[in-house]
């Protein structure tokens, strides 16, 4: 098991320990061409080193512009996506390493809640057989009144009436389908949920209706959450902490306070910048943050911190030749930036027709 900061020795012996740990995550798609002969031509690089702990109990959020990498990272962690090195470590065991069995078994423990649940679900399985499918699987289907016991009550857990069960997904509304989404993944009584945009496909006013039901499953079952996001304001409710991906690597990570009161990171400070003020009567003094530039692509990522093609505040040449590495700057606040004491301090200040401080 390998130091994993605070509770190092994190293994199913202590409870304290985390229960998750990602060290130097990578997953390179090889892009192929060739109709005769096959062959690869480069990569996409997903997941370029990511490492990362998630606490027992703990909600870790993932947040980034699409296409960063974060589904890829929540994938491989599971091992739904086979990482190209790199560990992940769950409950103190090493799950590259997990041969088809182990991994089988181990599955049952970390489940994952998808984005949209009309396409996740089945529409030819009623909500009993989708609910009776992970159990048959795990082996954890009883007798028929046993399981039909099991699955009201799960219904009911997720905020849905015993009668669901002889429905079919397109009977429901697009909240309730993912009220059952989640009630699949808890069939098999997990640890560990990924959620890949719960709540992103649903309307507004459902949104916090589903955040909310994900909280009260947490506190009930004790629950440890990954929850990825592209809305900076799903993540601030939920998560305890938070990890900021730019192209395959996080660039900075730290507790769901401090990043909202003073993101470090020049990517964070203008993703954040970009989210509207809640009471528009409040006066908004914060700086405007505009990236210049598309996002560069993951298969042709720029030399040195991947962020300096888009970011008002590089210095030649450092930014283009040496990638910073995700540093601890605070107590518990890690930032992959050369300067970010700099910035902070306002020492160096950024080119002014990026930003905008109203
Ligand atoms: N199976 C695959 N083969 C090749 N490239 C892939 C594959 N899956 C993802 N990618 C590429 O990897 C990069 C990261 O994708 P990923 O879906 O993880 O990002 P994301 O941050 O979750 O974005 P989104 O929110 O849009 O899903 C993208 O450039 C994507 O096109």
């Amino acid at each position: 098991m390998p130091d994993a900061g605070a509770g190092a020795a994190g293994t199913a012996l202590d409870p304290a320990g985390p229960l998750l740990v990602v060290e130097d995550l990578k997953v390179h798609f090889p892009i192929r061409r060739g109709v005769l002969f096959d062959r690869t031509v480069g990569h996409v690089y997903a997941v370029d080193g990511v490492s990362l702990s998630v606490q027992r109990g703990e909600t870790y959020g993932l947040v980034g512009e699409s296409g960063c990498g974060k589904s890829t990272l929540g994938r491989a962690i599971l091992r739904l996506t086979e990482p190209t090195s790199g560990s992940v470590w769950f409950d103190g065991v090493d799950v590259a390493a997990m041969g088809t069995g182990e991994l089988r078994r181990e599955r049952r423990r970390m489940q994952m809640v998808f984005q949209d649940p009309l396409s996740s679900l089945d529409p030819r399985q009623s909500v009993e057989s989708i609910l009776v499918e992970g159990m048959k699987a795990h082996d954890l289907a009883g007798s028929a009144a046993e399981t039909n016991r099991r699955l009201r009550q799960l219904l009911a857990a997720v905020g849905l009436p015993g009668s669901s069960l002889a429905k079919y997904p397109h009977e429901f509304s697009g909240g309730q389908r993912q009220r059952i989404g989640i009630a699949r993944a808890l069939t098999v009584d997990p640890d560990l949920i990924v959620a890949d945009e719960p709540v992103s496909a649903l309307d507004v006013s459902v949104q916090a209706q589903v955040v909310n039901l994900l909280e009260d499953l947490q506190r009930e079952l004790g629950l440890t959450y990954l929850v990825i996001a592209h809305d900076l304001a799903v993540v601030r409710h939920i998560a305890d902490r938070v990890g900021v991906m730019y192209l395959g690597a996080l660039v900075e990570e730290t507790t769901s306070e401090a990043l909202y009161a003073e993101p470090l990171h020049p990517y964070s400070r203008a993703l954040l910048s970009a989210v509207p003020v809640p009471d528009p009567v409040v006066e908004d003094s914060r700086e405007r943050i505009l990236l210049t530039g598309d996002l560069p692509s993951p298969a042709n990522p720029p030399t040195g911190c991947r962020f300096h093609t888009r970011c008002p505040w590089r210095q030649p040449t450092r930014c283009d030749d040496e990638r910073p590495e995700l540093v601890e700057h605070r107590p518990g606040h890690k930032v992959a930036c050369h300067w970010v004491d700099g910035i902070a301090s306002g020492e160096i200040t950024p080119r002014s027709e990026n930003v905008d401080v109203l």
